[in-house]
């Protein structure tokens, strides 16, 4: 990495960003042991939950499977016992080799057995995985778009929304771990079982053996957990500053303004950061690790030295000696499996609850209004004494506003930047509700209303407009397909002088609009400006907003789209938010908004002699 050079002021480290609140506090800090391993059962039901209602068939091919590799391990030991009486006996070797035949054909069929249906649960969880990915990725995009506005602007939302992101990565590989986990947990009791039966006293060190590898994985699972907890803040603004340090969308800003070692030093330094906590938690882990294995062998030597003792005083046969050997092998490679993916299944439990939280959390934050349809067109918009908070904020951003909006007018709204106008525009559109005091339209209090029906009635040009990646076709129309033919997209296209510039793309109305992609075309600013002017005029709104429209647009395209808006006025509420007063002489009345609350309203005439803020923003803007 090139680091800035020596003379540069070095630039600060990225800030520490942290969210305050109950939500800051790690789950499972205060959670104990014993209740983190009691999450398992849970865990598993829910996994199967999940499951079933993708495929179930599926699931009850893979619990079949489960069933079928514990019988056969059941047999397979069974039959390995009968077989190893005759085997170590004595007598000729054929004699005894024929005396275990039929038990080494069990021995034999059983494998057979057990490996078809590890083959068919591998099957079986293939069909399940890729749409149980889908699906969750599928609810967490839903949970988010649904979600109010409101909840945007509520403290560590982002970082919840992250967190919850590793739920839907850890559903690729959850359900092969509960298989896995269920299997080596069906292959480890049947062992126990059939060591017990050959003796009881193997069993208790047998588990003893394989107890502290089990508390081990669940110790470590708990301390990656917590290290990944505390590197999400710094996770979700690493990979923002990826992304809009790598899109060719910033490209030149990032060059032309000397960005780029100091956004590759913010990046690198934030990433080491993240290295630095989870190197912090190696010692940990490694301390875990190696007193659980200390553990684990001083156990598992007892279980050998007591076999051993058994088998040299007589108290057990060698053929049942032989059998044990195998029955421990067997019982400590499937603890194994099951530590590793139980270990595994736990962990993912961690993040699924993360993400159930998000996803009930963005449930309860979907809008909960009313079901009343507002009918089209609107002919009035009343604001009554309406103020609006963003959360956290100590100041309204909107304060006691009240207006009439009525069809076949124009309204302007300026005011010094954050005075409150695109914040107003959210409140008349229902993107937010008011806090206090109330929006109707045509007596419909927006608290009431079904927010569907009044999105139908909008069209939106936002002061940062998406540039959708798709073709020109659908940058038009999205949102508001039309039916067959391209009529009314040209129309559209034609409202804001862009007819000439879509001839000239390579595919006229199909070209994709997307320079990163092959074959992709890329508009100018003011093209995609105008672009965004015709999706809102396609849609042929009862309600049209325009929020600074156009700021990148030549005076022939401005001069275009304000002479547009006048021509369509009659038939709809329309709201033109500018900084540019002389483009407010279309409107019918001005507002002027200073700190949340309207200081000055009138006409065009009425306020330039009125000697107010209005008057004042216009001289200045003259006098330069
Ligand atoms: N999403 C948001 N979350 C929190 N605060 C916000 C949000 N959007 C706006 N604000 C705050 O609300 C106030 C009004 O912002 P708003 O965007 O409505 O002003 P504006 O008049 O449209 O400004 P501009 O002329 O710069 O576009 C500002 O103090 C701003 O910081």
């Amino acid at each position: 990495m090139t680091r800035p050079t020596a003379q540069a002021v070095p630039p600060p480290p990225p800030a520490e960003i942290t969210f305050s609140g109950h939500q800051s506090v790690n789950p499972l800090g205060q959670a104990g042991f014993r209740a983190l391993c009691s999450q398992l059962p849970a865990v598993l039901r829910r996994i199967c939950v999940m499951a079933w209602r993708i495929d179930r068939r599926a699931v009850v091919l893979l619990l079949v499977c489960q069933l079928v590799t514990g019988v056969s391990a059941a047999a397979l030991l069974t039959a390995t016992a009968r077989a190893m009486g005759p085997l170590l006996g004595s007598g000729a070797v054929g004699d005894r080799l024929r005396d275990a035949l039929p038990a080494l054909a069990v021995v034999a069929a059983a494998s057979g057995v057990a490996r078809a249906s590890v083959a068919l649960a591998t099957y079986a969880e293939r069909r399940i995985t890729p749409r149980l990915t889908t699906e969750t990725d599928c609810a967490l995009v839903e949970a988010v778009c649904r979600v109010e506005a409101a909840a945007y602007a509520v403290d560590g939302f982002a970082d919840r929304q992250e967190a919850a992101e590793m739920g839907v990565m850890r559903t690729h590989v959850m359900v092969t771990d509960a298989q896995r986990f269920m299997a080596a947990l069906i292959r480890m009791v049947t062992a126990c079982g059939v060591l017990s039966v050959l003796n009881p006293l193997m069993l208790p060190l047998l588990l003893l053996a394989v107890a502290p590898a089990g508390a081990g994985a669940v110790l470590t699972a708990r301390v990656d957990y917590e290290i990944h907890y505390a590197n999400i803040a710094d996770r979700t603004v690493r990979g923002m500053t990826r992304w809009w340090a790598t899109t060719p969308k910033y490209a030149d800003e990032v060059r032309a303004n000397g960005m780029t070692d100091y956004i590759l030093y913010w990046y690198r330094a934030l990433s080491e950061r993240v290295d630095r906590r989870s190197l912090s938690a190696a010692p940990r882990t490694l301390r875990i690790a190696l007193l659980s294995s200390l553990a684990g062998g001083a156990f598992l030597v007892l279980t050998w030295v007591a076999l051993a003792w058994l088998t040299a005083s007589g108290r057990i046969a060698p053929s049942v000696a032989a059998t044990a050997v195998i029955a421990v092998q067997t019982t400590l490679a499937a603890l194994s499996q099951v530590v590793m993916n139980g270990a595994a299944v736990f962990h993912t439990s961690l993040y699924l609850s993360d993400m159930q939280a998000f996803l009930d959390d963005a449930a309860a934050r979907a809008p909960r209004r009313g079901g009343t349809e507002v009918g089209s067109p609107v002919e009035e918009i009343r604001l009554e004494e309406v103020s609006y908070h963003y959360p956290g904020k100590e100041k309204p951003a909107v304060d006691g506003v009240s207006l009439t909006l009525r069809r076949g007018e124009i309204l302007a709204v300026v005011g010094v930047n954050g005075s409150g106008k695109s914040t107003l525009t959210r409140l008349v559109t229902g993107i937010h509700l008011a806090d206090k005091g109330r929006v109707t339209w045509d007596g419909v209090d927006l608290a009431d209303a079904d927010p569907a029906s009044v999105w139908r009635c909008t069209g939106l040009v936002p002061q940062i407009f998406a540039q959708w990646p798709l073709r020109v076709r659908e940058n038009v129309t999205l949102g508001q397909p039309r039916g067959a033919g391209d009529d009314e997209v040209w129309e559209s296209v034609d409202a804001v002088g862009m007819r000439e510039a879509v001839e000239g793309l390579p595919a006229g109305l199909d070209t994709l609009l997307a320079r990163e992609i092959f074959g992709g075309a890329e508009l100018s600013g003011g093209q995609w400006q105008r672009l965004a002017c015709s999706r809102a005029l396609y849609r042929r709104p009862p309600l049209l907003i325009l929020d600074e429209p156009t700021s990148q647009m030549d005076p022939r395209g401005e001069h275009g789209i304000f002479e547009r808006i006048k021509a369509i006025a009659g038939d709809r509420i329309t709201i033109v938010v500018t900084h540019r007063l002389e483009n407010t002489k279309i409107a019918d009345h001005i507002v002027v908004l200073e700190e949340g609350r309207i200081t000055e309203h009138g006409t065009y005439d009425g306020l330039v002699h009125a000697g107010g803020s209005f008057a004042d923003l216009l001289r200045l803007s003259q006098e330069r």
